[in-house]
Protein backbone atom coordinates (compact mmCIF):
# COMPACT_ATOMS: atom_id res chain seq x y z
CA UNK A 1 0.00 0.00 0.00
CA UNK A 2 1.16 3.60 -0.58
CA UNK A 3 1.37 5.95 2.44
CA UNK A 4 -1.37 8.05 2.76
CA UNK A 5 -1.30 10.93 0.49
CA UNK A 6 1.45 9.61 -1.87
CA UNK A 7 1.59 8.41 -4.87
CA UNK A 8 -0.90 5.65 -5.82
CA UNK A 9 -1.32 3.33 -8.79
CA UNK A 10 -3.64 4.15 -11.93
CA UNK A 11 -6.45 2.12 -11.88
CA UNK A 12 -8.49 1.90 -15.68
CA UNK A 13 -11.96 0.46 -15.72
CA UNK A 14 -13.71 0.88 -18.69
CA UNK A 15 -17.06 -0.60 -18.28
CA UNK A 16 -18.18 0.20 -21.59
CA UNK A 17 -17.13 2.46 -24.43
CA UNK A 18 -19.46 3.07 -27.90
CA UNK A 19 -19.17 5.58 -30.77
CA UNK A 20 -21.85 6.74 -32.92
CA UNK A 21 -20.06 5.52 -36.53
CA UNK A 22 -20.83 7.71 -39.71
CA UNK A 23 -24.09 5.90 -40.79
CA UNK A 24 -25.78 6.11 -37.48
CA UNK A 25 -24.87 2.40 -36.57
CA UNK A 26 -23.44 2.24 -33.24
CA UNK A 27 -19.84 0.91 -33.06
CA UNK A 28 -19.30 -0.95 -29.84
CA UNK A 29 -15.77 0.25 -29.10
CA UNK A 30 -14.89 -1.49 -25.52
CA UNK A 31 -16.42 -3.90 -23.81
CA UNK A 32 -14.61 -4.46 -20.53
CA UNK A 33 -11.02 -3.17 -19.90
CA UNK A 34 -9.87 -2.90 -16.27
CA UNK A 35 -5.74 -2.86 -15.21
CA UNK A 36 -3.90 -1.06 -12.72
CA UNK A 37 -0.21 0.34 -12.96
CA UNK A 38 1.47 0.53 -9.98
CA UNK A 39 3.01 3.56 -8.78
CA UNK A 40 6.31 4.49 -11.06
CA UNK A 41 6.11 1.30 -12.86
CA UNK A 42 5.46 1.22 -16.57
CA UNK A 43 3.00 -0.66 -18.47
CA UNK A 44 1.74 -1.53 -21.98
CA UNK A 45 -0.99 -2.08 -23.88
CA UNK A 46 -1.24 -4.07 -26.77
CA UNK A 47 -3.56 -5.67 -28.98
CA UNK A 48 -4.72 -5.91 -32.70
CA UNK A 49 -5.55 -3.08 -35.10
CA UNK A 50 -8.55 -1.01 -34.26
CA UNK A 51 -9.36 -2.67 -30.65
CA UNK A 52 -9.53 0.37 -28.76
CA UNK A 53 -6.13 1.10 -27.67
CA UNK A 54 -5.86 5.15 -28.54
CA UNK A 55 -9.37 5.22 -26.93
CA UNK A 56 -8.26 3.59 -23.90
CA UNK A 57 -5.42 6.38 -23.97
CA UNK A 58 -7.89 9.48 -24.69
CA UNK A 59 -9.93 8.30 -22.13
CA UNK A 60 -7.38 8.24 -19.49
CA UNK A 61 -6.48 11.41 -20.81
CA UNK A 62 -9.56 12.89 -20.14
CA UNK A 63 -9.99 14.15 -24.23
CA UNK A 64 -13.33 11.50 -24.27
CA UNK A 65 -15.68 11.50 -21.34
CA UNK A 66 -18.48 9.74 -23.13
CA UNK A 67 -17.86 6.09 -21.16
CA UNK A 68 -19.14 3.75 -18.73
CA UNK A 69 -16.65 2.62 -15.59
CA UNK A 70 -14.19 4.93 -13.65
CA UNK A 71 -10.83 5.82 -13.57
CA UNK A 72 -8.13 6.36 -10.96
CA UNK A 73 -5.19 8.60 -11.64
CA UNK A 74 -1.92 8.36 -9.51
CA UNK A 75 -2.30 11.92 -7.82
CA UNK A 76 -5.48 13.76 -8.28
CA UNK A 77 -4.31 16.74 -8.70
CA UNK A 78 -0.69 15.63 -10.74
CA UNK A 79 0.53 16.35 -13.58
CA UNK A 80 -0.39 14.29 -16.76
CA UNK A 81 2.03 14.07 -19.54
CA UNK A 82 1.19 12.93 -23.58
CA UNK A 83 3.78 11.28 -26.20
CA UNK A 84 1.57 11.04 -29.77
CA UNK A 85 3.08 9.50 -32.85
CA UNK A 86 3.31 12.83 -34.33
CA UNK A 87 6.09 15.06 -32.05
CA UNK A 88 3.26 17.85 -32.15
CA UNK A 89 6.13 20.21 -31.74
CA UNK A 90 4.94 23.91 -33.05
CA UNK A 91 7.44 24.67 -36.18
CA UNK A 92 8.32 28.59 -35.38
CA UNK A 93 9.91 27.59 -31.86
CA UNK A 94 13.24 26.03 -31.13
CA UNK A 95 13.91 22.75 -29.18
CA UNK A 96 14.35 23.95 -26.18
CA UNK A 97 11.26 27.19 -26.84
CA UNK A 98 9.06 24.20 -27.49
CA UNK A 99 10.36 21.92 -24.24
CA UNK A 100 9.93 25.00 -22.38
CA UNK A 101 6.49 25.91 -23.67
CA UNK A 102 4.90 23.41 -21.79
CA UNK A 103 6.26 24.47 -18.26
CA UNK A 104 4.07 25.79 -15.61
CA UNK A 105 5.24 30.09 -15.45
CA UNK A 106 6.90 29.03 -12.12
CA UNK A 107 8.94 26.69 -13.46
CA UNK A 108 9.86 28.47 -16.81
CA UNK A 109 13.67 29.13 -16.12
CA UNK A 110 14.00 25.56 -14.77
CA UNK A 111 17.80 24.14 -15.37
CA UNK A 112 16.81 21.30 -18.02
CA UNK A 113 20.69 20.74 -19.06
CA UNK A 114 20.54 16.69 -17.31
CA UNK A 115 17.48 16.05 -19.14
CA UNK A 116 18.69 17.66 -22.66
CA UNK A 117 21.78 15.58 -21.89
CA UNK A 118 20.46 12.08 -21.19
CA UNK A 119 18.29 12.22 -24.34
CA UNK A 120 21.39 13.46 -27.05
CA UNK A 121 19.98 17.09 -27.28
CA UNK A 122 22.31 19.49 -25.60
CA UNK A 123 23.50 19.96 -29.59
CA UNK A 124 19.84 20.53 -30.31
CA UNK A 125 18.51 23.33 -28.22
CA UNK A 126 18.68 25.99 -30.95
CA UNK A 127 17.70 23.78 -33.78
CA UNK A 128 13.87 24.28 -35.23
CA UNK A 129 11.81 21.36 -35.64
CA UNK A 130 11.82 21.47 -39.41
CA UNK A 131 15.31 20.86 -39.23
CA UNK A 132 15.25 17.69 -37.45
CA UNK A 133 14.48 13.77 -38.31
CA UNK A 134 11.35 12.05 -37.25
CA UNK A 135 13.65 10.39 -34.68
CA UNK A 136 14.93 13.57 -33.04
CA UNK A 137 11.82 15.43 -33.07
CA UNK A 138 10.38 12.45 -31.31
CA UNK A 139 13.05 12.35 -28.39
CA UNK A 140 12.32 16.40 -28.39
CA UNK A 141 8.61 15.26 -27.16
CA UNK A 142 10.11 13.04 -24.88
CA UNK A 143 11.81 16.11 -23.30
CA UNK A 144 8.67 17.69 -23.20
CA UNK A 145 7.00 15.10 -21.50
CA UNK A 146 9.30 14.39 -19.08
CA UNK A 147 9.80 18.26 -18.26
CA UNK A 148 6.91 18.93 -16.53
CA UNK A 149 7.82 15.95 -14.29
CA UNK A 150 4.77 14.11 -14.98
CA UNK A 151 2.82 11.97 -12.14
CA UNK A 152 1.03 9.76 -15.29
CA UNK A 153 3.04 9.61 -18.71
CA UNK A 154 0.68 8.28 -21.61
CA UNK A 155 2.90 6.90 -24.74
CA UNK A 156 0.57 6.13 -28.17
CA UNK A 157 3.18 4.46 -30.56
CA UNK A 158 5.97 6.64 -29.63
CA UNK A 159 8.24 4.52 -31.90
CA UNK A 160 6.25 3.60 -34.81
CA UNK A 161 7.65 4.74 -38.65
CA UNK A 162 11.18 4.80 -37.10
CA UNK A 163 13.85 2.26 -39.06
CA UNK A 164 14.71 -0.27 -36.51
CA UNK A 165 18.01 1.15 -35.54
CA UNK A 166 16.39 4.46 -34.50
CA UNK A 167 13.90 2.92 -33.01
CA UNK A 168 15.84 0.62 -30.63
CA UNK A 169 17.64 3.81 -29.63
CA UNK A 170 14.87 5.82 -28.61
CA UNK A 171 14.09 2.99 -26.74
CA UNK A 172 17.49 2.87 -24.62
CA UNK A 173 16.87 6.44 -24.05
CA UNK A 174 13.04 6.60 -23.20
CA UNK A 175 14.22 3.36 -20.36
CA UNK A 176 17.19 5.67 -19.17
CA UNK A 177 15.33 9.21 -19.14
CA UNK A 178 12.51 7.02 -17.51
CA UNK A 179 14.73 5.13 -15.23
CA UNK A 180 16.23 8.45 -13.77
CA UNK A 181 12.96 9.68 -13.26
CA UNK A 182 10.78 6.99 -12.75
CA UNK A 183 7.23 7.81 -13.13
CA UNK A 184 3.40 5.75 -13.58
CA UNK A 185 3.68 5.02 -17.26
CA UNK A 186 1.02 3.76 -19.89
CA UNK A 187 2.28 2.76 -23.64
CA UNK A 188 0.07 1.68 -26.51
CA UNK A 189 2.25 -0.52 -29.30
CA UNK A 190 1.82 -2.86 -31.92
CA UNK A 191 5.26 -4.31 -31.33
CA UNK A 192 5.54 -7.04 -28.70
CA UNK A 193 9.58 -6.50 -28.72
CA UNK A 194 8.92 -3.29 -27.64
CA UNK A 195 6.59 -3.65 -25.26
CA UNK A 196 9.20 -6.67 -23.52
CA UNK A 197 11.65 -4.23 -23.52
CA UNK A 198 10.43 -1.33 -21.47
CA UNK A 199 7.80 -2.78 -20.15
CA UNK A 200 7.14 -3.63 -16.18
CA UNK A 201 3.44 -5.42 -17.48
CA UNK A 202 2.12 -6.38 -20.38
CA UNK A 203 -1.36 -5.90 -20.81
CA UNK A 204 -3.29 -7.96 -23.98
CA UNK A 205 -6.34 -6.76 -25.26
CA UNK A 206 -8.88 -8.98 -27.39
CA UNK A 207 -10.32 -7.92 -30.96
CA UNK A 208 -12.93 -5.25 -30.92
CA UNK A 209 -15.12 -4.69 -28.68
CA UNK A 210 -12.09 -5.00 -26.63
CA UNK A 211 -11.46 -6.76 -23.11
CA UNK A 212 -8.79 -8.25 -21.31
CA UNK A 213 -7.51 -11.24 -22.80
CA UNK A 214 -4.42 -11.66 -20.40
CA UNK A 215 -1.58 -9.46 -18.26
CA UNK A 216 1.92 -10.75 -18.22
CA UNK A 217 4.00 -9.17 -15.48
CA UNK A 218 7.71 -8.89 -16.15
CA UNK A 219 10.36 -8.41 -12.98
CA UNK A 220 13.97 -9.31 -14.50
CA UNK A 221 15.44 -5.90 -14.52
CA UNK A 222 15.93 -4.22 -17.73
CA UNK A 223 19.92 -4.15 -17.26
CA UNK A 224 19.53 -8.17 -17.54
CA UNK A 225 17.28 -8.13 -20.87
CA UNK A 226 19.69 -9.48 -22.75
CA UNK A 227 18.57 -10.95 -26.21
CA UNK A 228 18.86 -14.28 -25.04
CA UNK A 229 16.49 -13.44 -22.57
CA UNK A 230 13.90 -11.76 -24.90
CA UNK A 231 13.88 -14.27 -27.07
CA UNK A 232 13.08 -16.69 -24.33
CA UNK A 233 10.49 -14.05 -23.31
CA UNK A 234 9.28 -13.85 -26.72
CA UNK A 235 8.53 -16.97 -27.26
CA UNK A 236 6.66 -17.65 -23.59
CA UNK A 237 4.89 -15.31 -24.73
CA UNK A 238 3.87 -15.87 -27.99
CA UNK A 239 3.03 -20.08 -26.51
CA UNK A 240 0.19 -18.35 -23.83
CA UNK A 241 -1.18 -15.88 -26.47
CA UNK A 242 -1.37 -17.55 -29.65
CA UNK A 243 -1.47 -14.68 -32.41
CA UNK A 244 -0.28 -11.88 -30.18
CA UNK A 245 3.59 -11.51 -32.61
N1 LIG B 1 -14.59 9.10 -33.31
C1 LIG B 1 -14.93 7.86 -33.68
N2 LIG B 1 -16.11 7.62 -34.28
C2 LIG B 1 -16.49 6.38 -34.63
N3 LIG B 1 -15.73 5.28 -34.43
C3 LIG B 1 -14.54 5.47 -33.85
C4 LIG B 1 -14.07 6.75 -33.46
N4 LIG B 1 -12.82 6.61 -32.91
C5 LIG B 1 -12.53 5.30 -32.97
N5 LIG B 1 -13.55 4.61 -33.53
C6 LIG B 1 -13.61 3.16 -33.74
O1 LIG B 1 -13.39 2.52 -32.49
C7 LIG B 1 -12.52 1.40 -32.66
C8 LIG B 1 -11.29 1.57 -31.79
O2 LIG B 1 -10.46 2.62 -32.29
P1 LIG B 1 -9.02 2.94 -31.69
O3 LIG B 1 -8.45 4.05 -32.49
O4 LIG B 1 -9.14 3.13 -30.23
O5 LIG B 1 -8.26 1.58 -31.98
P2 LIG B 1 -6.70 1.24 -31.83
O6 LIG B 1 -6.63 -0.06 -31.12
O7 LIG B 1 -5.98 2.38 -31.22
O8 LIG B 1 -6.32 1.08 -33.36
P3 LIG B 1 -4.87 1.05 -34.07
O9 LIG B 1 -4.16 -0.11 -33.49
O10 LIG B 1 -5.20 0.84 -35.50
O11 LIG B 1 -4.23 2.37 -33.78
C9 LIG B 1 -12.20 1.31 -34.13
O12 LIG B 1 -13.09 0.40 -34.73
C10 LIG B 1 -12.48 2.71 -34.64
O13 LIG B 1 -12.88 2.67 -36.00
Amino acid sequence: MPPAGGRSALAVEIRGKTFLGADGEAVRAIEEIAFEVAPASFATLIGPSGCGKTTTLRIILGLDTDFTGRLKLPEADGRIAAVFQEPRLLPWRTVEENVRLALPDAEAGRDLDELFEVLGLAEMRTRYPSELSLGLARRVALARAFAIRPSLLVLDEPFVSLDEQTAGRLRRLLTEVWSARPTTALMVTHNLREAVELSDRIVFLTERPARVRGIHEITTPRSERDTRWRETTLSAIAKRYSGVL
